[in-house]
């Protein structure tokens, strides 16, 4: 059986913050706000995950009201729901991913993100795609106002 999922996420850019995008930080003058290191890729991935066995949202199983979440490491969090997705019996099929972001650039950090995803996900880079596009100085991307990210899952049942 196959279970698709979706997600979605935003995260604003503020001084002071390290930028931590698919786990791999990024130098840039700024970061991404957030209750845990904001890392607007993992949790996209995560809801997306959580969409494909209709578990809800990264909101509902990590609240942003919990101080047990704050300053949360994104990457154990998506750990956490992929053991959830394996004890299911599911495996990725692939996931296709595009971070939203006018800048940084996001190329040079595209590698080191699928390998890192891949690691989480326990299957192999060649299962995982990573683009990026600037919205062409529009909207509040554009603006460098904050960076947005969405992803789609595949999962199969293991056999
Ligand atoms: N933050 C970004 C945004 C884009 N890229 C790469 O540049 C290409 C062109 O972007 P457009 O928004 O002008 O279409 C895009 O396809 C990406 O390869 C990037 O690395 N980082
Ligand atoms: C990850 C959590 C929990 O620390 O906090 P944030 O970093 O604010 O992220 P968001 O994508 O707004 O929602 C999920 C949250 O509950």
């Amino acid at each position: 059986m196959f279970r698709i999922g979706q997600g979605f996420d935003v995260h604003q850019l503020a001084e002071g913050r390290p930028l931590i995008i698919g786990g791999i930080e990024i130098p840039y003058e700024k970061g991404l706000l957030g209750h845990s290191d904001a890392d607007v890729l993992l949790h996209t991935i995560t809801d997306a995950c959580l969409g494909a066995i209709g578990e809800g949202d990264i909101g509902r199983h990590f609240p942003d009201t919990d101080p047990a979440f704050k300053d949360a490491d994104s990457a154990k969090l998506l750990e956490h729901i992929w053991k959830m997705i394996r004890e299911k019996g599911y495996e990725l099929v692939n996931a296709d991913c595009t971070i939203i972001a006018q800048k940084p650039k996001m190329a040079p950090y595209i590698e080191p993100m699928k390998a890192r995803i891949a690691e989480l996900l326990e299957c192999t880079p060649e299962q995982i795609n990573v683009k990026a596009t600037t919205t062409e100085q529009l909207g509040f991307t554009g603006r460098g106002e904050g960076i947005a990210a969405q992803a789609v899952v595949l999962l199969q049942k293991a056999k």
